[in-house]
């Protein structure tokens, strides 16, 4: 079978935000913060890498976005082992934010692009899901809005909720990383039926709120005893903010995905959005912590792919001129 080839992809994807909270490895939000990659078949491989989000990431075959944009290939029976990759990033790395999600979820969409998208969005889904082992950031990178999903190890599935045009998001990203495999580390191997069951009744009350819309029920929804209790060993902080974000105008707040990022869903009419900042970047700074505030919404679009024509700009150029959007 053949396949017309692109000559040249961009691909645009969002960060998101997992768990929500409750929501371990099944929800998760898309945010208005995006990476982008072009790619091109080659006759030789080159990467390149753009800006402070990028370094440390290799530059090489060994490159996670060239490793998943040849697993595409394989799949489809092709054969294209040289590869030109730019990427820019504006998502902070092993934050919590879903970078590792937006970089496989960027060369998955991207690779199919160049083969005349052979894969159907689900079937990508279900290859994000396998790679990244859960559904939540990946769904949301791929669908974009809310996505409630779940990965059996054998297949993904998920629904796609609208987000309420007033939430709005305040994430406090720590100086420091912290890798979701050492967070999930911290994490036990079994938990209490009382534990399941509390998580399970607030998730899924969580779910509710947000697809009718129900904001005031989000204080009541959003609290989880199956990973951010044990995550807490590990940012300062946190616990005073899980227990006290809502008294300063929070809706609710979180562990984005497996932190260190603290994450607080605000209504965007509150009024009480400086004492909110204070409150997160004075409660991290009590404990040595310097953080970076971020406004953020959640990104209706998913992942998208433009062909590029010989005559575009190139990303580099782009990000100089500060005109990416
Ligand atoms: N653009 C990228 N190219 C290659 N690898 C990446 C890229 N972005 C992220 N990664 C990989 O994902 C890791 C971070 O993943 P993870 O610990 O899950 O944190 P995050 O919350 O940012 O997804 C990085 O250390 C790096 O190995
Ligand atoms: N459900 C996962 C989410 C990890 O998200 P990330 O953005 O930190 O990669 C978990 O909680 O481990």
């Amino acid at each position: 079978m053949s396949y017309k080839t692109e000559q040249k992809v961009r691909v645009k994807v969002p960060a998101s935000t997992a768990n929500l909270g409750p929501g371990f490895d099944s929800l998760g939000m898309a945010l208005n913060l995006y990476a982008w990659i072009d790619m091109a078949i080659s006759d030789q491989t080159r990467i390149q890498l753009i800006g402070d989000q990028m370094s440390g990431i290799p530059t090489d075959k060994s490159n996670l976005i060239y490793k998943v944009a040849q697993m595409v290939f394989d799949n489809a029976g092709v054969s294209h082992p040289e590869l030109e990759i730019t990427m820019y990033s504006e998502i902070p790395l092993t934050r919590g934010l879903g970078s590792s999600a937006s970089a496989i979820v960027g060369a998955l969409a991207g690779a199919n692009a160049l083969i005349g998208n052979k894969f159907s969005t689900y079937e990508l889904f279900q290859i994000a899901s396998r790679l990244e082992k859960h559904p939540d950031n990946v769904g949301a990178s791929i669908y974009g809005g809310i996505v409630v999903a779940f990965w059996d190890e054998v297949k993904a599935e998920s629904i796609r909720i609208e987000p309420d045009h007033n939430l709005e998001v305040l994430v406090a990203i720590p100086a420091f990383q912290l890798s979701t495999e050492k967070a999930r580390g911290v994490m036990p191997q079994h938990v209490s039926m009382k534990d399941a069951v509390f998580n399970l009744s607030h998730s899924s009350l969580l779910v509710a709120a947000l697809s009718t819309g129900n904001l005031g029920m989000i204080r009541h929804a959003m609290k989880d005893r199956l990973h951010q209790p044990y995550r807490a060993t590990l940012i300062p902080g946190m616990k005073t903010l899980l227990d006290e974000c809502e008294d300063h105008g929070a809706l609710g707040v979180a562990l984005s995905g497996a932190g260190p990022t603290m994450l607080a869903l605000v209504d965007g009419r509150n009024e009480k959005k400086t004492e909110l900042e204070a409150f997160l970047q004075g409660t991290l700074a009590k404990e040595g912590i310097e953080a970076q505030l971020l406004w953020l919404k959640p990104s209706q679009d998913g992942v998208t792919t433009t062909e590029l024509q010989s005559g575009d700009e190139g990303l580099l150029s782009l990000v100089e001129k500060e005109v990416l959007a």
